[in-house]
């Protein structure tokens, strides 16, 4: 299947997610185009992971719809375009045979595929997935079994999965998660030299903090809770004891999403936003 040209690459309308009548998200609205960098930012539990495995065509809204690269979610075979996402997460680290090589890990990005069977694969695209895995500081790891990898590494190893596959549109859950501080480094600054490549490929980067986004990051989303008021005034059921469901509550740039204001709303304390020119970060105030 083609780039759907002019299509949106993610574009969530009127999204809701519900568990065990629990609503944990209501009324997201998202419209991401190709080649857009995007920071999705918010607090624990607000619903950052359920959003993005519906972007992953792994997850499927109890209300509302959700297009990838052009598809609509439910209606389209999510095999004819999933290898046109790439995805990082935790999750999908842990889904790989334990004892898969690692650069197997990177190619098998190319059919959508987590543990290589009878799928083969050339020397360039070989040589491709080595070269990603130089670039992200784990050339070192090819050869070696998934299982015996540490935290850090495995992430880097689905960053390099996730580039593999020239995707379409990039999820990148939190990928810097129990990276040390050079690690972290290294991936930020990899990060930023692809986000400044000039390509259709969106990208969507997952994070709590403000930290580990990487320069050439330029569109935010925050997600929040709704307020009681915002609740009833949308209609929404939700039982005693329960949360009020999370939502979108801002998207535009970065200068004007993260202020000391919203932040401080955001977690209930005195935060204060330092912005360097290229980096960001908050602390208590
Ligand atoms: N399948 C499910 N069944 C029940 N509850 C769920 C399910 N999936 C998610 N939740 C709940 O939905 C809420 C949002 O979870 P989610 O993992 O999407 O948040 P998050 O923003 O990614 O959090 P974190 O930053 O901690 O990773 C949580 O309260 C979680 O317990």
């Amino acid at each position: 299947m083609d780039i759907d040209h002019g299509k949106p690459a993610v574009k969530l309308t009127d999204v809701e997610f519900r568990r065990k009548k629990r609503v944990i998200l209501t009324h997201v609205n998202l419209t991401i185009q190709p080649g857009e960098k995007w920071v999705l930012f918010g607090p624990n539990g607000i619903g950052k992971s359920t959003l993005i495995s519906m972007m992953a065509t792994r997850g499927f809204p109890s209300e509302g719809t959700v297009d990838v690269l052009g598809n609509r979610l439910g209606r389209v075979d999510v095999f004819s375009y999933r290898n046109r996402i790439g995805v990082t997460s935790a999750e999908l680290a842990d889904s790989f045979p334990y004892d898969e090589d690692p650069l197997d890990a990177v190619v098998t990005a190319l059919n959508a595929v987590t543990g290589r069977w009878r799928d083969t694969y050339t020397e360039e695209e070989y040589a491709k997935a080595r070269g990603l895995m130089e670039r992200f500081g784990i050339g070192y790891l090819a050869g070696k079994q998934m299982w015996r990898l540490s935290m850090g590494e495995s992430t880097r190893v689905m960053i390099c999965r996730a580039l593999m596959a020239n995707s379409d549109l990039i999820i990148l859950d939190e990928p810097t998660t129990g990276l040390d501080l050079g690690g972290r480094e290294l991936v930020i600054r990899s990060l930023r030299e692809i986000a400044f490549e000039d390509s259709p490929r969106a990208m969507v980067l997952v994070t709590h903090r403000l930290e580990e986004i990487p320069e050439g990051f330029d569109h935010l989303a925050i997600m929040g809770r709704m307020s009681g008021s915002e609740v009833q005034a949308a209609n929404v059921i939700v039982r005693d004891g329960d949360p009020e469901p999370g939502t979108i509550v801002y998207t535009g740039d970065l200068e004007h999403g993260f202020t000391d204001e919203r932040m401080t709303h955001l977690f209930g304390m005195p935060l204060h936003v330092v912005h360097t020119g290229t980096r960001w970060a908050a602390y208590a105030a």
